[in-house]
């Protein structure tokens, strides 16, 4: 006869989890590493919902971010009539919802209905609209001032909460608090992200974050979409629902070598700012350079190991307001920490006199110590990964030690209890067993005999009969009640008493946040920049230079992407200034690489203004306020306008917005339209500009339209210059050499200059066009005025004129 004892799963586990833990002692500077690597999960697309007011020409914006939990604001802005700094903000964020006062100015109410109707049913953000008390400053006012923010302590006096808080949110700027105000009524309304949660838990904000589009450099959607600086293709994983999209060959695509998601991130958004800004540049390529000296390598392999630790710790925050944190949250954290301050203690290391490494020394605060040295004393993770919950170590809690202890015990007492059951039990059963399980407690365990079939057989007197699972029949009987009197429910109240020290450790770790953000923000920084710096290395790029003066100058400058895609490619200059003419006239044949020289101009002159090196031995960036482009890409089919059309409303931006300062890119302008039109059209834009003298953009046009030259359509002025691609007629074969040339070539032959015609035979040429003019009948059908136009008129002209 033989005596067993078993233990439930859990408790068996607990056992094993106690036997297992040993006692931590933590030295502050001596942080023992972090815990086995957790799965890294797909993160939900995150939802953006904004706040718009505008009066009098200021702009106030505020909006929530779904996916760091983060409320930002820009304090209040100038922005005209025609709302295009909101409309920039728009673009970049791209809202799923724009909330404003339902008392607006019809000026922006026309905007926001326009915006909407103008982008595809799907893309269309919602308008909100909101009664205008809503928006009221006090109202507004008081409501952020008396809601409970997680990373404000819960010891701050109110009259502490207001200081602390007015100094992140400028309370001076009335149309963002406003602004703000109703953000904040719509997300308590909307429940945002907090939508099957208890009424009682409000919408998570994990902070407040300032942005200010100052400086910035115009660029539309198509400019983005030719020069092709970003290109999501539709990821062919269905798997990948969350995002769906993934990165074909672009400039974000090949730039981007991050290590942590929210380095992508900024790096994103420093491509979708360029910036003006000299000195935010400068400072950009200063911490470039350093990472490009040799002597550095180390420190950068030492500094991308810790990046890629740095885990998504706005969601772990978000989690631990609304009390979902998971086991590998404290591990994604534990891990972040643990790097932040192996990432601190590098930068420490580091000349003081580059302006972040010396930031992430100072604002990488101890903190982090206190927030590891809590994890790593409090958190079993070794447990917590067993039993799929958080657990705590021993010597945290007496109680739960006490707890833990006794059940530990309970192996030998239960061996002992279930003897004496055997003792007493029928002669027939072999063996029986002590079980626990979670809220229902001790049971007695007996193997089925072949001889009980039915219900009825399973009764044994004293016993009451449980269920019957895996051919093992369960009762209660006179001991194991006693045992659940003595005992109780030890092992629920364990798991209580650890998921409050959870909550404690949270509510801590929350009021800690600030360093976190800190550390995601300039962690960011760091991983976009060695990013860049690597992409630099690998590439030989150079550092530009900015001046003040107009105009960009380059020696061989290259394309990012062609470079890498073509076998060898031929490097260019670019000279546009005061003194090397202001518009650029590039003709060629097809296929000789005019465009791709257009399209090396902007990239080179927009990596330069994103801070990044560029694919150039030397470049000399001037001031630039906007790159406006003409250029045809494939995606233009698919807007369902015509082609000229398209050229039309693009000219048509650069006319109304370019300045001195912007660089105008122009390919094949009018190449949709007839001969006439287009040349009309490709003349009168350029001469336009011409008219503005110093005031005229830097232009580069690429054309076909060889008349333009030879029709004299334009004055003859040191503000034009004409380039060619250079090409060599072989027989019947055109060869490319892919290198510019100052002049212009038709056919591979030189354009001889027309001589001007003599003023009597001007007079001639206009009487018999006058006259030819005249003989047509303008009552026959069969009369072509466009082929007249095209074959008479225009060939003459040029001797007329
Ligand atoms: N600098 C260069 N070095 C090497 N190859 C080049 C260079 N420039 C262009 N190419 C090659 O030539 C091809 C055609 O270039 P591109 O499209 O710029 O010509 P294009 O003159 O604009 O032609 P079209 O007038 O037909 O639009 C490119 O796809 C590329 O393979």
């Amino acid at each position: 006869m033989c005596q067993q004892k078993c233990l439930s799963s859990p408790a068996a586990q607990l056992l094993e989890l106690a036997r297992m833990s040993t006692t931590a002692t933590l030295n502050t500077h001596c942080l023992p590493p972090p815990p086995v690597p957790e799965q890294e999960e797909e993160q939900e697309r995150p939802q953006i919902h904004m706040c718009v007011l505008w009066y009098a020409g200021q702009l106030g914006i505020t909006y929530y971010d779904t996916g760091d939990c983060s409320v930002y604001f820009m304090p209040d802005m100038p922005d005209n009539e025609d709302l295009k700094l909101l409309q920039k903000v728009i673009d970049e964020v791209l809202p799923q919802c724009i909330v404003t006062s339902a008392k607006q100015d019809h000026n922006i109410a026309k905007f926001l209905t326009n915006m909407g109707a103008a982008t595809g049913d799907g893309d269309k953000p919602e308008i909100v609209l909101f009664p205008n008390m809503d928006f009221g400053l006090e109202v507004s006012k008081q409501r952020i001032l008396s809601r409970q923010f997680p990373f404000i302590p819960s010891h701050m006096t109110a009259t502490e909460k207001i200081l602390y808080l007015s100094s992140i949110i400028p309370f001076e700027s009335p149309l963002m608090v406003r602004a703000l105000g109703g953000l904040l009524k719509f997300l308590d309304r909307r429940r945002i992200g907090v939508e099957l949660e208890d009424r009682t838990i409000g919408v998570p904000i994990l902070a407040f974050k300032k942005f200010v589009l100052m400086d910035i450099v115009n660029m539309d959607q198509d400019t983005y979409c030719v020069l092709q600086i970003f290109k999501s293709e539709v990821h062919p994983s269905v798997y990948k629902m969350a995002s769906g999209l993934k990165e074909g060959l672009s400039l974000y695509g090949i730039l981007n070598r991050c290590r942590c998601k929210w380095g992508e991130k900024l790096m994103r958004l420093w491509l979708m700012r360029p910036t003006r800004n000299l000195t935010e540049l400068n400072k950009r390529l200063d911490v470039i350079q350093f990472f490009l000296l040799a002597q550095n390598h180390e420190t950068v392999l030492t500094l991308q190991d810790c990046l890629k630790n740095i885990k998504n710790v706005p969601q772990i925050l978000r989690r631990m307001t609304l009390s979902h944190t998971k086991v590998s949250d404290w591990q994604a954290l534990y891990k972040t920490v643990y790097s932040a301050v192996c990432l601190r203690d590098t930068c420490r290391s580091l000349p003081s006199s580059i302006e972040l490494f010396r930031t992430i020394s100072q604002v990488f605060t101890d903190d982090l110590h206190y927030i590891a040295s809590l994890i790593s004393k409090v958190v079993d993770f070794e447990g917590s990964i067993s039993e799929n919950r958080f657990t705590v170590r021993p010597n945290v809690d007496s109680t739960i030690d006490e707890k833990k202890r006794k059940l530990m015990g309970l192996s030998d007492f239960l061996t002992e209890v279930a003897r004496k059951e055997l003792e007493i039990l029928d002669n027939r059963i072999p063996s029986c067993c002590v079980i626990y399980i979670p809220l229902i407690g001790f049971l007695l365990s007996i193997p089925r005999l072949p001889t009980m079939v039915d219900k009825s057989d399973f009764e044994i007197e004293g016993l009451d009969f449980m269920f019957l699972s895996e051919d093992k029949l369960h009762y209660r009987s006179a001991r194991t009640k006693e045992l659940d009197s003595i005992l109780g429910d030890l092992h629920c109240e364990i798991r209580d008493q650890e998921t409050l020290i959870m909550h404690q450790m949270q509510t801590k770790i929350l009021e800690k946040s600030a360093v976190l953000n800190n550390v995601i923000e300039y962690t960011a920084h760091l991983d976009v920049l060695l990013a860049l710096a690597v992409m630099a290395r690998e590439n030989s790029y150079s550092r530009p230079c900015f001046t003040h003066r107009h105009g960009i100058h380059i020696k061989d400058g290259r394309h990012p992407l062609m470079e890498l895609c073509a076998k060898t490619f031929v490097p260019n200059p670019v000279n546009s200034g005061e003194a090397n003419g202001r518009i650029k006239i590039l003709t060629g044949p097809n296929s000789s690489g005019k465009s791709v020289y257009l399209k090396m101009v902007g990239l080179i002159t927009f990596m330069a203004l994103i801070g990044s090196y560029v694919p150039a031995a030397e470049a000399e960036i001037g001031a630039v306020d906007g790159i406006y482009t003409r250029i045809h890409s494939r995606e233009s089919v698919s807007v369902g306008l015509s082609t000229f059309m398209i050229d039309l409303n693009q000219v048509a931006k650069a006319v109304n917005n370019a300045t001195e300062r912007s660089l105008v890119l122009i390919d094949e302008f009018g190449k949709g339209t007839n001969t006439v039109d287009g040349l009309s059209l490709l003349a009168a834009v350029l001469r336009h500009w011409l008219n503005q003298g110093t005031q005229c953009p830097q232009v580069f046009v690429s054309t076909n339209f060889h008349s333009l030259v030879q029709l004299k359509l334009l004055p003859d002025t040191h503000l034009v210059q004409y380039l060619t691609m250079e090409t060599h007629q072989d027989g019947d074969e055109l060869i490319f050499f892919y290198q510019l040339k100052e002049g212009l070539i038709r056919n591979g032959k030189p354009i001889r200059r027309i001589d001007h015609p003599s003023k009597g035979n001007q007079l001639e040429r206009c009487k018999s066009l006058v006259e030819k003019f005249l003989c047509l009948d303008f009552d026959d059908p069969h009369v072509d005025l466009e082929k007249f136009m095209s074959q008479e008129v225009l060939p003459s002209a040029a001797s007329i004129l």
